[in-house]
């Protein structure tokens, strides 16, 4: 039976919570009792409506916005009321990549800088040669070339950018990587780039994955299993294959009538190399 790599049981979030003397609020909960299991090595979807609550349950799973309520295990630890200091030493093998590059890296810092400092930060390496040398080799796996250490984040295109948050996260080879909604800002053909190159990525590093997406096309294309969520509650789980040939619940029936399918041909993901198509170096 394949490990479980992180687990969250009866997960609540509630935001806007204040307990002071003066300035009470019970806040509004936006998760509510939510289960998640995902294997080592396994790609999970959440998938849903817009404000169904997959950001939150994904940045809850990261312990990145207070939980109120249940459990989460991360490698077989309880970190649900972990230390900030032993989250910082959990976060090294739980990574994230955002929507927006943009707005994630730093925009006065170079490429080279944005690469190098997790690596010292996190004491992955202990001198800045050997931090440039891993960078330029994950710069590699991603298919840039080295001259994009001296970019800055504005000075490349978008799936450029999505190709560094990737190698962002892929730098520190971590264990568990989310990933919110990060192809929604790309052109099709890139899209189907950046999850290929996910995907190879995952597969080498046997790295577990959520993947939050509202586009069933984009879940279908890189996910196991899937977790269908509406107000903050997971309303299907199954293997993606499953739950696209036979829906259990209306909602989750709509949400696929909803999307047309074929943007992205899983077939493609599995074509030809990244190298071999990304053309994307010409504006470098
Ligand atoms: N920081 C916050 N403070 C208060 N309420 C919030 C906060 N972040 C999200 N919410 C609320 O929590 C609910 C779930 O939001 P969340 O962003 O998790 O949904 P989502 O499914 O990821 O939506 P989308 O697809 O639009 O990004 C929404 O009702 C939202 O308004």
């Amino acid at each position: 039976m394949t490990e479980i790599l992180l687990e969250a049981r009866g997960l609540e979030v509630t935001y806007g919570r204040r307990t002071g003397l003066v300035n009470r609020s019970p806040g509004t909960r936006v998760l509510h009792g939510v289960d998640v299991t995902i294997k080592k090595g396994e790609t999970v979807g959440i998938v849903g409506e817009s404000g169904s609550g997959k950001t939150t349950l994904g940045r809850a799973l990261l312990r990145l916005v207070p939980v109120s309520g249940g459990s989460i295990r991360f490698a077989g630890e309880d970190i649900t009321l972990a230390s900030p200091e032993r989250m910082r030493a959990v976060r090294r093998r739980m990574q994230m990549i955002f929507q927006d590059p943009m707005a994630s890296l730093n925009p006065r810092h170079t490429i080279r800088t944005i690469l190098t400092a997790p690596l010292l930060l996190h004491g992955v390496a202990h001198d800045r040669r050997t931090a440039e040398e891993r960078a330029v080799a994950t710069l590699a796996r991603v298919s840039l070339p080295e001259i994009v250490l001296d970019r800055y984040p504005h000075e490349l295109s978008g799936g450029q950018r999505q190709r560094i948050g990737i190698a962002r996260a892929a730098l520190l080879k971590p264990d568990f990587v989310l990933a919110d909604e990060i192809v929604s800002g790309l052109d099709v053909s890139t899209q189907a780039q950046v999850l290929r190159l996910l995907k190879e990525l995952s597969r080498e590093m046997g790295l577990s994955m959520a993947f939050i997406s509202h586009d069933l096309s984009v879940i279908r294309a890189v996910c196991d299993r899937v977790y269908v969520m509406r107000l903050g509650e997971v309303v299907e789980e199954g293997p993606c294959d499953a739950i696209f040939a036979n829906p259990r619940s209306d909602y989750t029936r709509l949400l696929i009538n909803a999307i047309p399918l074929p943007d992205i041909d899983p077939d493609w993901l599995t074509a030809a190399p990244v190298a071999a198509r990304n053309e994307d170096h010409a504006h470098v």
